[in-house]
């Protein structure tokens, strides 16, 4: 079966992408970063100067701070990107949260957007601008891996787990009722077409980055239609992937047993509806040293988002606290989404040399260097 999930997808001459990537671009992340498949999404747009446009959001809190060190390394490495950065301020459309039109647009046309952190107000305001660019763009399935760092050390050796989460639908779907006071009712959403899409995409993720597993991580017992549908739409699948062996674990054994011993699950691609998927990647990324650390895609037919799996990050947002290395690592799953991949490799591998030698390390990893340093550390590697 082909990879290339998209190849048959019809663009208007103008819209033609140069290159086509996805969940095997992606997936370079976690093999050693080696794998030439891909699949789904476009890889951006190169313009007439030979570079291609990438809309940017810096978002809020630390945002600004950690994209001005991902723009500070891409330009001492001569990446051929030029960033458009786009206000996604909201904007009420027939009384519902919208992203404003332009940075719509943008996306459209760049096919590839990297993105800092977006606050959410908690309780009352408008709903989350993460998850209303994923459901605008249909960024179905959200990567997100997970894997030691060389030197860094935690209480857990060779991590190296991938987890796809559902991105535009389950308990995130933002369908709330007020019934009657003191009652409220929230809707969880399982359709069979997103979780088909999901579930398609972890199987063809799982081939190509080698991996031999694809394990669903549901609650059926509790949640018997909704989890359910998910989890049986896995099994019908599982036959269309001879090559790969398909199982299923309940969420809260997923997480003891995580704790535990990370490592059983370096063969496997976890893939959950959205709430578990959200939750799990926080508890992942505090096996390798924190949420400084983790990268990730949203990834649709079309377009694709790259962020850090970490908030705002208010606590310390404006005193060069943050570490940038989330954001880093979600732009070189980017690149080589977009078949960068000499960049990529060249990037990542002073980022690990600086971490492994540790003499630069940001707070949040034991160290004292303020988010500038850490990166200028990066560039002189370079
Ligand atoms: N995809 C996104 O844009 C996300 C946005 N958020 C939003 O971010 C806001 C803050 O959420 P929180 O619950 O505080 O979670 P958070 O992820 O922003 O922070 C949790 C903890 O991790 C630390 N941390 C996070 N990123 C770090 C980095 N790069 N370097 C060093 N330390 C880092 C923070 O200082 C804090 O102690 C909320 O409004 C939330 O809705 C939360 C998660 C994801
Ligand atoms: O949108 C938000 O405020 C939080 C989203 C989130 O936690 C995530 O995508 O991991
Ligand atoms: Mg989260």
């Amino acid at each position: 079966m082909s990879l290339f999930r998209t190849a048959s997808r019809q663009l208007a001459p103008s819209r033609q992408p140069f290159v086509r990537a996805g969940a095997g671009a992606v997936a370079q992340w976690n093999r050693g970063y080696a794998t030439e498949k891909k699949v789904g999404g476009f890889g951006g747009q190169k313009q007439a100067n030979g570079k291609y446009l990438v809309s940017l959001i810096e978002g809020d809190g630390i945002g600004p701070e950690i994209s001005q060190s991902v723009k500070d390394i891409y330009a001492a490495a001569d990446v051929p990107i030029d960033w458009e950065p786009i206000d996604v301020t909201p904007v009420l459309v027939e009384g519902k949260t919208a992203i404003p039109q332009p940075a719509i647009d943008s996306i459209k046309r760049n096919l590839v957007a990297l993105k800092g952190p977006l606050a959410t107000p908690i309780g009352k305001g408008h709903v989350s601008l993460n998850l209303t660019l994923r459901r605008t763009f249909n960024l179905f399935a959200n990567v997100r891996p997970c894997k030691s760092i060389v030197g860094y050390k935690t209480a857990y050796d060779g991590v190296d787990t991938v987890l796809i989460r559902e991105n535009t639908e389950g308990e995130y779907s933002g369908i709330e009722h007020h019934v009657v006071d003191g009652v409220v009712q929230s809707i969880k959403l399982i359709t069979r077409e997103a979780s088909e899409r999901v579930l398609k995409y972890a199987f063809q993720y799982a081939e190509a980055i080698g991996k031999k597993k694809v394990r669903v991580v549901h609650k059926a017992t509790i949640m018997k239609q909704s989890d359910g549908l998910f989890l049986e739409l896995g099994q019908r699948m599982a036959p269309q992937f001879p090559g790969i062996e398909f199982d299923y674990e309940l969420l809260d054994n997923t997480c003891l047993n995580m704790v535990t011993d990370p490592t059983p699950y370096n063969d496997k691609v976890l893939v959950m509806p959205n709430l578990y998927g959200d939750i799990l990647s926080d508890m992942c990324a505090g096996l390798i040293g924190g949420l400084g650390l983790t990268p990730s895609g949203n990834i649709g037919d079309e377009c694709s988002i790259f962020e850090a799996v970490h908030g705002s990050a208010p606590d310390i947002a404006g005193k060069a606290l943050a570490n940038p290395t989330a954001l880093l690592f979600s732009s070189i799953m980017m690149l080589q989404h977009m078949g960068l991949n000499e960049h990529a490799s060249r990037i990542q591998k002073a980022t690990f040399d600086t971490l492994a030698e540790g003499k630069y390390l940001t707070g949040d990893l034991g160290g004292k260097a303020k988010t500038h340093e850490y990166a200028g550390a990066i560039i002189d590697k370079l």
